[in-house]
Order: C-alpha cells, then sequence, then structure tokens
C-alpha cells in the first residue's frame, strides 16, 4: 500500500477517522472465499439435506466470528485497498488502477452474484461499482469528504458476467461545495457498457 493510499481515510466533515488497515495473511482470501459462497448461494440447487449441511458449517462459522464484532471504522473490510472491493463483500470485487487527482480506474467482473436476468448483471449494481468510484474520485482529488447528492447513470449496452470490465472516473468541476464527478464503464474493446454523472457534496462540519 502506498503513502498515498494510506492517507485516503482521514477525517473530514462529520466522518469519523477512518484509516487504512493492512493485508494480513487470511483476511484477503477468507473474503474471497465468502464471496464464492455468494456466487454458490444464489446458483445451486442440491437436495435439501445439503442445504441442512450447508446450514449446520455456516452456524459454525457465525459462532466462530460472533465474538469478535467491532465499531464501524475498526474492521479490516472496507479499509483495505489493496484488495478487491477494499475488502467489503458489499462492494464489487474490483481491483484500484489509478487512484490520483486526475482521476480513478478500476477493474473487475461481475460475477454470479451480481446476475439479474438473462445473463446480465442486475441494473443496481452498477450504481454502487459508480458510487464507490466517485467517493474515492473526491478523495483522490483531494476534496473534503462529500455525499452524493445524484447519480446519473445511462445504461448504453448490456453489462456481461464474467467478463473483465473498467470503470474510470473523474472530477469535472468544483462549485463551492459541490463537485461535479463523471464515469465510464468499458469493456476491453473499449465498447461502452454505461456512464454517469453525478453531484458530490462536502459536508458540513458536524455533518453525518
Ligand atoms: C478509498 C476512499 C474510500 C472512501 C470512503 C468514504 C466514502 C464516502 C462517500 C459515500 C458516498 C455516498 O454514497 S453517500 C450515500 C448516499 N447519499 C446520501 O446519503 C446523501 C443524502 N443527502 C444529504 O445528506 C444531503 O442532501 C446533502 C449532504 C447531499 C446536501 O444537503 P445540504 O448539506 O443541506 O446541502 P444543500 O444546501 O441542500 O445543497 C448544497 C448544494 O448542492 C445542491 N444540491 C443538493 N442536492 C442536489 C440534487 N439532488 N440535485 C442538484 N443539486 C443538489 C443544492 O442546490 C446546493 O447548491 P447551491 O445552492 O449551493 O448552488
Amino acid at each position: 500500500m502506498t503513502e498515498q493510499h494510506d492517507d485516503v481515510f482521514e477525517h473530514h466533515g462529520g466522518f469519523p477517522k477512518f484509516t487504512a488497515a493492512e493485508e494480513t495473511e487470511n483476511f484477503g482470501p477468507f473474503v474471497e472465499q465468502m464471496r464464492q459462497l455468494q456466487d454458490l448461494a444464489v446458483s445451486v440447487a442440491p437436495p435439501d439435506d445439503v442445504f441442512g449441511e450447508a446450514r449446520a458449517l455456516a452456524q459454525k462459522l457465525i459462532d466462530l466470528l460472533e465474538p469478535y464484532q467491532v465499531p464501524e471504522g475498526q474492521q479490516p473490510a472496507g479499509r483495505i485497498i489493496s484488495l478487491p472491493g477494499r475488502g467489503s463483500l458489499l462492494m464489487l470485487p474490483w481491483q484500484v488502477e489509478r487512484f490520483d487527482e486526475g482521476g480513478v480506474r478500476a477493474t473487475g467482473v461481475f460475477r454470479r452474484f451480481h446476475l439479474g436476468g438473462n445473463g446480465a448483471a442486475h441494473g443496481g449494481v452498477l450504481p454502487l461499482a459508480f458510487d464507490d468510484v466517485f467517493g474515492m474520485v473526491v478523495h483522490a482529488s483531494g476534496r473534503p469528504i462529500s455525499r452524493t447528492a445524484f447519480l446519473h447513470i445511462n445504461y448504453r449496452a448490456v453489462t456481461p458476467l464474467n467478463t473483465k470490465l473498467t470503470v474510470e472516473g473523474r472530477l469535472d468541476r468544483i462549485e463551492g461545495r459541490k463537485s461535479f464527478v463523471s464515469a465510464r464503464m468499458t469493456d476491453e474493446s473499449g465498447k461502452l457498457i454505461a456512464d454517469c454523472e453525478a453531484l458530490m457534496v462536502q459536508l458540513l462540519p458536524g455533518q453525518p
């Protein structure tokens, strides 16, 4: 992790102070296994007694992890920028490849877990991808922490699963507290899958 990445969670506005977490031996592989489980949970059709066995194993995992819950900002999930989705299961398992004031670029695939219908990604996961990139664009540009006021997506082509895609976002202009940002999602041939514009509004002191 670079020094540039180390300070991206510093305190702004009314947000709590977040610090980046270090990658450890087991956390990244654990998150990937959980993602595989998510993919399987939405794609298997075994006999019901197999679900019974899975329930028992899942309960063991719950019992193992439950004592270790911590407040927001202290868990590794979401704080390790070198991991896909920063190690957060909520985030798409994409890798950040560029993070500087010129913009943010992330690449990755939508998986079976993200299926909408007829082999394509669910339309609701694209705003998640864009919104997360815009949060990083704001930080990478050195702007104070901001929240999304609006986010407008144009779905230009059906979004495939298991196909490498790229999202590139940038800061277009600043008006006082307002950061106007935009991003494009493309496939490896350069075909435009979706584009997006959003307004990020800088939080006032104490604003949640
Ligand atoms: C590694 C890094 C990880 C980074 C990890 C950290 C990531 C954090 C980023 C997460 C991003 C999110 O998804 S946040 C989650 C989704 N978003 C939210 O929950 C936001 C909910 N909404 C709000 O909290 C509020 O509405 C705000 C803060 C956006 C704005 O409220 P406010 O502070 O009272 O300001 P307000 O006066 O209304 O607006 C300020 C200016 O913006 C304009 N404005 C406000 N809303 C709109 C709008 N929808 N469309 C057009 N313009 C608007 C106003 O006209 C005004 O312009 P003018 O008169 O000044 O010209």
